[in-house]
């Protein structure tokens, strides 16, 4: 499963934004929770269940089905703020450069209020952008700070055994980059390491986290009055990436108010159940985020997720079943099972990702929905539903 690790300074929202994706939505909130330790989460990855359209009632193991939607569970990591000169273990440098080893995309959280300084101080007119530049720069210096531990011994031992690549690979392998991703940053460069100046050694570094760890920005507290402006300076500064605003408290404060039964809410708009139940402060606050969420369309966490493994990780949703008649599997459960995997992956990927030894003993597939055989190769599409039949 792939990881999203959530980067940004001090007192820009991060653990708010935390808080809102991995609070459980009141309508799936038995499901079984998996929290590996306070900073790490599950949150959903959306997607219209296809029981919709086939008009099947599902009854889904893996992940879990509300009014048509499938949630699928994924993780989050909260990594502590990041201050200037992280990499060089100012601050909480060195705990948070650790947490985010592990995760393959980054949200970088920045307050689009312009309220907090660079060490997340509060303050008047800070601008954004500034902030996404040093965190980019963080991370390159620190991608930096592994790359050359031991520069001078690596690169003449790599360049007279030549085995750059390997070597490359071998020092950058704690970091989830994969020797394919080393090689198409390496090849651009001199093919003899020592002759790499620090410059080189600066731009290799910010290659490879160009090529290994796609980003978006979460532009948070877009409910601020000043944020419009510098959500605007964002996208334009920043063109190569998508700029998603957001309102990390009032997700938190709607999804609160949903578990104690006040609104219906279903990540796009919400319906306040019984006025007469509520005081005038909590219709002031109820009526506020309604305003703001019929005036953008939600509260941007939920797209947060999606985009970052529909659009950077490039996933879609399959669904294996046993019975392809039936869409289910040998208890009966419909639908049960939703798997994301990258596009491009085929039938035999899918059983490899289902066992091992289902993938092994592959013999064919089925696509349910057409009821036509597929071959090992073939390249699955989202919202497949796939039955496997293996010697397994
Ligand atoms: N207006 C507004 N305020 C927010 C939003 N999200 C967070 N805040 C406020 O911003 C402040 C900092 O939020 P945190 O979630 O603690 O920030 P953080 O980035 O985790 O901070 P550190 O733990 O110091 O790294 C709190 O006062 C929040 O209430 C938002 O979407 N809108």
């Amino acid at each position: 499963m792939a990881i999203l690790g959530l980067v940004g300074k001090p007192n820009v929202g991060k653990s708010t934004t935390f808080n809102a994706m991995t609070e459980k939505i009141a309508d799936i909130g038995n499901y079984p929770f998996t929290t590996i330790n306070p900073n790490i989460g599950t949150s959903f990855v959306t997607k219209p269940c296809p029981c919709d359209t086939l008009n099947l009632k599902c009854t889904p193991n893996n992940s879990k089905c509300f009014s048509g939607m499938r949630y699928i569970p994924v993780e989050v990591i909260d990594v502590a703020g990041l201050v200037p000169d992280a990499h060089k273990g100012k601050g909480m440098g060195n705990k948070f450069l650790d947490d985010l080893r592990q995760a393959d995309a980054f949200i970088l959280v920045v307050d689009a209020s312009g309220k907090t300084d660079l060490e997340g101080n509060p303050s008047e007119n800070n601008d954004p952008v500034e902030d996404v530049k040093f965190l980019l720069n963080e991370l390159d210096m620190w991608i930096h700070g592994i790359l050359t531990k031991n520069w001078e011994r690596l690169s003449r031992k790599a360049q007279q055994e030549k085995n750059l690549l390997k070597a490359l690979s071998e020092q950058l392998s704690g970091l989830n980059i994969s020797e394919n991703q080393v090689f198409a940053v390496i090849k651009e460069f001199d093919e003899s390491p020592m002759k790499w100046t620090e410059e080189d050694l600066i731009n290799v570094s910010t290659n490879l986290r160009k090529a290994s760890k796609p980003m978006i920005i979460a532009a948070n507290k877009a409910d601020h009055p000043d944020a419009e402006k510098n959500i605007e300076k964002l996208k334009e500064e920043f063109k190569d990436f998508l700029v998603i605003p957001t309102s990390a408290e009032i997700e938190l404060a709607l999804k609160n108010a949903q578990k104690a039964g006040l609104i219906k809410y279903d990540g796009k708009s919400m319906e306040v159940l019984d006025e007469s139940s509520l005081n005038d402060a909590q219709k002031n606050a109820l009526n506020y985020m309604k305003s703001y969420l019929d005036k953008f369309g939600g509260t941007g966490i939920q797209d947060l997720i999606n985009v970052a493994y529909y659009d950077l990780l490039d996933m879609i949703v399959v669904y294996p079943v046993e019975d392809e008649g039936k869409f289910c599997d040998k208890k009966g459960n419909v639908l049960p099972d939703a798997y994301l995997v990258k596009k491009g992956a085929t039938a035999k990927d899918l059983a490899f990702k289902i066992h091992t030894e289902i993938g092994q003993k592959f013999i064919y597939a089925v696509d349910a929905k057409k009821k036509l055989r597929i071959s090992a190769d073939q390249e699955l599409n989202d919202g497949d539903i796939i039955k496997i039949v293996s010697a397994a």
